[in-house]
């Protein structure tokens, strides 16, 4: 016999409750307020996933219903990705009427659900693996296309395209921004709207991360935090979604040249794991452990000192220090209109220190660097903190072992590492001990920041030189798509 659900079963009120015909069965069906739909089939009742209706369309005198249902939840057949399978439900309303109705409160539920409608998307056709147009075109502008969501598609065609483009863009034909790339070009789309006069109302704009690079720390980093895999299907589903968090912004400054950073700050072990293994890019994540071993074999040490500014809890360490090498903030000409870095004041700060030498300094404002490195896993996305992560001194079979323990962030635990919470940051960097004539680099989101003398590559030109350089930190500045 065909019932209605119980109006305790149900998860929110019923929005709109009526009979209709489903695989030839009339039975109710009913939509509730969280968009659940229950129906009844074979005497048992069904219910796809809670929100994930993306979409419906009028065939005929039927309705059908695109929806994405948990994996092993449901019953409908379809593509199975990720966590979800992509499933469409088919129903007759029973008159022209109940037709109407139904398609008026679907309609209204999405609405009322704030979804992005007009996105702009960049495909960064040689991230990684070189995969991001396969993804895209596979993974998701299916679903996105499923959701109703209206696509300009971007390809970019060299490096700072994507910057280059969000700097001039208008920003108001936007519900976000899409980057189906590594954290390479995200990095490229919050510098290109800080860059902006408007930059306060760019910074709104949410960004979302689709994984098609080498690293993908910052996406990993938003769905491993709600237990979801990183796929391009999660990324995508989360996007469609329309949730957004705020992210912490770095500025990183020398002299008047200023960077944006949003995942990391590296110099030493790490900083030359992450660019010179860039010559073993065709072996996608996996040129990280590769070279990463050979880089411990034949460790480097860097002379060099650092300056923080503790977070409450983490004073007792370094050593106190003067504020003297701390640079004033520079005036803010008339010419520079984008975003100047927080307005904090730097020298009335308490100070401390550390000096080197140093295998590795690394700075992180999120907590996977990569998909298969938790570098920082107390990290918060606007906690207004960096996570600083050092390491002086260590035997290399320490070390070794210490890479392993990457994977799940035990590396910290470690007696030779010092993991705290910083506000503010200052790097002096210096040359290395073995070859005194040779100096290190300096990696900010896994793209080169400076060179020092004799480094690899040292002849292409970095943005900053290799001297001291600071910096400050600006809670939830930029906005990201985001799962929860
Ligand atoms: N068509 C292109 N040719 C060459 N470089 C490009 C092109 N489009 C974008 N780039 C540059 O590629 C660099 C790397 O991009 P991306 O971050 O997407 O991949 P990745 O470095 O493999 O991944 P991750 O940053 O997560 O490690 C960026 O600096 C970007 O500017």
């Amino acid at each position: 016999m065909d019932h209605q659900p119980e109006n305790d079963q149900l998860s929110s009120p019923a929005i709109i409750s009526d009979r209709v015909q489903v695989n030839g069965i009339v039975t109710p069906l009913t939509l509730t307020a969280d968009g659940e739909l229950w129906w009844t089939e074979s005497g048992r009742r069904k219910s796809t996933a809670v929100k994930d209706i993306l979409s419906f369309v009028v065939e005929s005198n039927k309705v059908r219903v695109k929806t994405l249902v948990e994996r092993g939840g449901g019953i409908c057949c379809g593509e199975t990705a990720g966590d979800y399978a992509r499933k469409d439900f088919v129903f007759e309303p029973l008159s022209d009427e109940s037709r109407k109705l139904w398609c008026d409160k679907l309609h209204q539920h999405l609405e009322s659900l704030g979804r992005p409608k007009k996105l702009l998307v960049f495909v960064n056709p040689f991230g990684g693996k070189k995969s991001a147009r396969k993804i895209f075109l596979e993974k998701v502008k299916p679903l996105f296309e499923d959701a109703d969501i209206q696509l300009e598609i971007q390809e970019t065609k060299y490096q700072l395209h994507a910057k280059e483009i969000v700097r001039s863009m208008d920003v108001s034909k936007y519900d976000g921004i899409v980057c189906v790339s590594g954290d390479g070009v995200l990095v490229e789309v919050v510098n290109g709207l800080l860059e902006r006069a408007d930059w306060r109302t760019a910074l709104k704009l949410p960004i979302g991360m689709v994984p098609a690079g080498s690293g993908n720390g910052m996406i990993k980093s938003l769905l491993d935090t709600v237990g979801i895999p990183c796929s391009p299907t999660s990324a995508t589903i989360s996007i469609i979604r329309g949730h957004t968090r705020s992210l912490d912004v770095a500025s990183i400054s020398q002299g008047t040249t200023k960077f944006f950073s949003v995942l990391m700050l590296a110099w030493g072990l790490v900083a030359d794991i992450d660019i010179e293994s860039e010559k073993f890019r065709w072996m996608g994540s996996a040129r990280f452990d590769v070279y990463g071993f050979q880089r411990i074999i034949c460790l480097r040490q860097y002379n060099g000192r650092i300056l923080f500014v503790p977070a409450p809890g983490f004073e007792s360490y370094g050593q106190p220090a003067s504020c003297s090498s701390v640079d004033k903030e520079s005036p803010i000409s008339d010419k520079e209109l984008g975003y100047q870095g927080p307005d904090a004041k730097l020298e009335d700060q308490e100070w401390r220190e550390i000096k080197g030498p140093f295998v590795s300094v690394w700075l992180h404002n999120v907590p996977w660097g990569a998909e298969n490195t938790l570098a920082a896993p107390n990290a918060k996305f606007s906690d207004g903190f960096l996570d600083l992560i050092v390491m002086k001194d260590c035997p290399k079979l320490a070390l070794l072992s210490l890479m392993t323990k990457l994977s799940d962030g035990t590396h910290v635990q470690s007696p030779y590492v010092a993991y705290l919470k910083v506000k503010a940051f200052v790097l002096e960097p210096g040359a290395r001990i073995d070859e005194p004539d040779k100096e290190g680099i300096i990696d900010s989101d896994g793209e080169v920041l400076a060179r020092g003398r004799r480094s690899y590559k040292c002849d292409q030109k970095a943005l900053m030189s290799y001297d001291k350089l600071q910096i400050t930190v600006d809670q939830g500045l930029a906005t990201l798509f985001s799962p929860e």
